[in-house]
């Protein structure tokens, strides 16, 4: 029997000349890893070439809403200032430490932006405290600032929940890093329409 809860039917939107970043939290690195891999894995499918995906760290998921903010604005002082300025040099001019891998400034600003996160409760209530602000401040970027940001912070009761999601688990579940890589897709095309 198909299952009722999923991401419905998949669709396919043709990436090709999209702009895509991904930020993501340094903890737990081994599902972070297999998100991040998933996300990218969908983006290569859909036509998004390698020089198009930026891939950024922050320490934690709490930094994810400031991360994608000024990673936002810093392609679009990109997009203005045109090909050669180096987006380190933009971004180390902000004064912040998001260091970009990008060595040349693609001419437009991102199309969509992945943010990944994993949460893990533990003892005490940090982690609902951590979600629900990450959670309102990354809606409140995506809606000032106009950019698609896809929501892949993971919030689970155990190490397994998290191994699960990222397709690391033997439940056979698929790694959820894919469907939020095909919703950058969907997105960045949409908003170009
Ligand atoms: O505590 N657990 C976690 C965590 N804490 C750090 C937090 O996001 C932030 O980086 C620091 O508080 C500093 O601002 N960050 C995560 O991504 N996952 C966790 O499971």
């Amino acid at each position: 029997m198909t299952p009722i809860k999923g991401p419905g039917a998949a669709q396919s939107h043709d990436g090709t000349g999209l702009r895509v970043a991904i930020i993501h939290a340094r903890w737990n690195e081994q599902i972070i890893d297999a998100l991040v891999s998933g996300a990218k894995k969908q983006l290569l499918a859909a036509g998004v070439t390698e020089e198009n995906i930026t891939v950024e760290t922050v320490p934690g998921s709490y930094e994810l809403p400031i991360g994608v903010q000024r990673l936002y604005a810093a392609s679009q002082v990109q997009a203005s200032a045109g090909e050669g300025i180096s987006a380190s040099d933009l971004l180390s001019s902000s004064t912040t430490d998001l260091k970009t891998t990008a060595t040349t400034a693609p001419k437009k600003a991102f199309d969509a932006i992945i943010a990944i996160g994993v949460l893990i409760k533990g003892a005490t209530m940090h982690f609902e405290y951590i979600a629900d602000a990450v959670s309102h401040g990354l809606m409140r970027v995506q809606l000032d600032s106009g950019v698609p940001v896809i929501f892949g912070l993971l919030t689970v009761l155990t190490e397994e929940q998290g191994l699960e999601r990222a397709g690391l688990g033997s439940s056979g579940m698929h790694n959820h890093g894919e469907d939020w890589g095909s919703a950058a897709v969907e997105l960045g095309v949409k908003r170009r329409e």
